[in-house]
């Protein structure tokens, strides 16, 4: 069983990295930890990044966990190799490059890009952002899948994912006491659904709606509130089409052991409970 911790950071290839700059910046309410060259780190939280746009294909996109440590990673290499998965070795500058003491790559079975890694390194100076979006933490992400129900239980049975809620067969599934941690959306390919971040407050949430449609980024859902987690939420559209979501006040998950997964119609209402509906439904 893979072990995961925690969500470490996303990669994502920008078209325009100026323009991914200015949305991380101006829009979305990240701090550039550390600009290179031929990539932009982007911090949420105590972490030296939790989100790095690089010069490349906007396609190119990966999602990185943390596991425990070296002999774990080592494990789970043996256990996606055996399934047949491609597994590769992270080399010193591929580590470098994710601030990374070391990690593994691979495809999970829709083709989405993960990475599996250690020690992800740390920052002692506190995330302050020069947008005031009341941005507490880098939460969840959505992955495209085209089957739900292989991948789930890619997710459950050879990782340690839990299912907490799903909605027709989308599976919300946690990895820690928060609600989740990965959503598995339908989809024709690999590829980020969305990327969350917790805000602070309601507030927040409303006051990034007014800020964000002012800039004339597109809105794609809400402001609305998840019957599945409580989360208040706003959907809006980044760089190269990437949506990403506020929101405030997921549940946790406190009877780990007696949680039974609650099972929600395909339908808006099992979306949204104040009846927003999704610009665009993807
Ligand atoms: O928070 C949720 O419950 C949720 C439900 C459906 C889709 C999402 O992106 C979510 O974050
Ligand atoms: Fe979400």
């Amino acid at each position: 069983m893979i072990e995961l911790r925690d969500l470490a950071y996303v990669r994502l290839g920008a078209s325009n990295l100026e323009d991914a700059q200015s949305f991380a910046t101006k829009s979305l309410g990240l701090q550039v930890g550390e600009q290179a060259k031929q990539a932009l780190y982007l911090r949420s939280d105590d972490r030296a990044h939790t989100l790095c746009y690089f010069e490349g294909d906007p396609q190119d996109q990966t999602v990185a966990f943390e596991i425990a440590d070296q002999d774990k990673l080592n494990a789970a290499g043996a256990t996606l190799d055996a399934l047949g998965h491609a597994v590769h070795a992270g080399t010193p500058d591929e580590c470098a490059l994710r601030k990374v003491k070391a990690f593994i790559g691979f495809k999970d079975p829709t083709g989405n890009q993960i990475e599996l890694v250690v020690r992800p390194e740390r920052n002692g100076k506190r995330y302050f952002a020069t947008r005031d979006a009341g941005i507490t933490g880098f939460s969840h992400v959505g992955l495209f899948t085209t089957d739900p129900l292989r991948d789930e239980l890619f997710w459950t049975q050879v990782c340690n994912a839990r299912v907490s809620d799903r909605i027709g067969d989308i599976a919300l599934m946690r990895v820690n006491a928060i609600h989740h941690t990965v959503a598995l959306a339908p989809g024709r390919g690999p590829g980020v659904h969305h990327i969350n971040h917790q805000v602070e407050s309601n507030d927040d949430v409303l006051r990034s709606y007014y800020h964000l449609s002012g800039q004339r980024v597109p809105i794609v859902f809400g402001p609305g509130r998840h019957p599945t987690s409580g989360a208040r939420f706003l959907y809006f559209q980044g760089p190269d089409a990437m949506v990403f979501e506020y929101s405030v006040g997921v549940d946790e998950i406190e009877d780990e052991e007696g949680h039974r997964p609650r099972q929600f119609g395909f339908e808006p209402s099992s979306l949204c409970m104040w009846g927003a509906r999704s610009g665009r439904p993807r």
